[in-house]
């Protein structure tokens, strides 16, 4: 039997129109829109791409978007200067630099980011964020991605308590918070990644399998318990048009039991969580 398509477009679209409702009551109740920046700094074409899918997704929900676009050679303290001009600017409740960084000022990643008021930083990746989901404390945020994923896994009833969770991925960005956040589901999580021995019988142990580490076909259908419900968060472009995942996608969906596709996968759900926590920061903004 064929599995399940998780369809990202499908739960992208549910997440999007609870998004809405809560614009509209935000403006309401608060006379409040919710806001978001966008800094891109360089050329990078794919990011090109995002960002302008951020902005438009942003108006479909109504929330108001700044796209800020700076120069490749842009210096560590330029980028820092601006971050600092949004996180005092009122009607701006998200902050996001988008990734990755040109090449001058990759090693400056950490500062950088780290210079994002916490409260503001709806990729969830500022330190202050990390803890506050490491000991489950409830007002930080969230990375999209793992976030979007864990949303889907409630909206599509599929069981997590007690299940058993591979995640193949040790990256701050998903594997490390998809982690955390099964864990606080009540899941028996295991993390793999490079260095682990048995994985293929870790993976075929899996009720939930989550692909994130970046190598196109890398799970093969040899590798899934019958009926496990596959996560793929891969996103690699093998030709300029010619987008994949980490999942052999075409065996893997003759075994799993529920699976999503790359393209149309967990790429939709990353930008609709955008959209959830640029709410959340203008509510928790609300409150301080
Ligand atoms: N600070 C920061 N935050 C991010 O969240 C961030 C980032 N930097 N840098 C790059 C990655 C990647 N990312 C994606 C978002 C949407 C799709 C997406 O919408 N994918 C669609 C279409 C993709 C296409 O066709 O190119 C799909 O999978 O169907 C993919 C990837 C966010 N990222
Ligand atoms: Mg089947």
């Amino acid at each position: 039997m064929s599995a399940q398509i998780l369809s990202g477009k499908i739960f992208a679209s549910e997440f999007k129109e609870e998004a809405k409702k809560q614009v509209l009551a935000l403006k309401e109740q608060y006379n409040i829109t919710p806001g978001l920046a966008v800094i891109i700094v360089g050329e990078n074409p794919a990011s090109k791409v995002y960002v302008n899918n951020k902005h438009r997704t942003c108006e479909e929900v109504g929330i108001y978007s700044e796209v800020i676009s700076m120069p490749a050679d842009t210096t560590k303290e330029q980028l820092i200067a601006k971050i600092d001009e949004l996180n005092y600017r009122q009607e701006i409740h998200g902050i996001l630099v988008q990734l990755p960084l040109p090449e001058a000022i990759t090693k400056e990643e950490a500062d950088i980011l780290n210079a994002i008021c916490p409260l503001k930083d709806v990729d969830g990746f500022h330190p202050v964020n990390v803890g506050k989901l490491m000991i489950g404390q409830d007002d930080g945020m969230i990375p999209c991605t793992p976030y979007g994923c864990l949303k889907m896994l409630q909206s599509a009833k599929i069981n997590i308590d007690g299940a058993h969770a591979v995640i193949v991925g040790r990256s701050n960005i998903v594997g490390k918070p998809m982690g955390q956040l099964l864990l606080a589901q009540n899941a028996t999580v295991t993390i793999c990644h490079s260095h682990t021995h048995n994985l293929k019988e870790i993976c075929r142990s899996a009720d939930i399998l989550v692909a994130a580490v970046g190598r196109p076909h890398f799970i093969t259908a040899d590798m899934i318990k019958p009926g496990a419900t596959v996560i793929d968060v891969g996103i690699n472009r093998i030709a300029p048009k010619k987008l994949v995942g980490d999942v052999d996608f075409d065996n893997a969906v003759e075994v799993a039991g529920a699976i999503t596709p790359v393209p149309g996968g967990v790429g939709l759900l990353t930008i609709a969580m955008l959209m959830q926590n640029t709410i959340n920061a203008a509510k928790l903004q609300l409150a301080k």
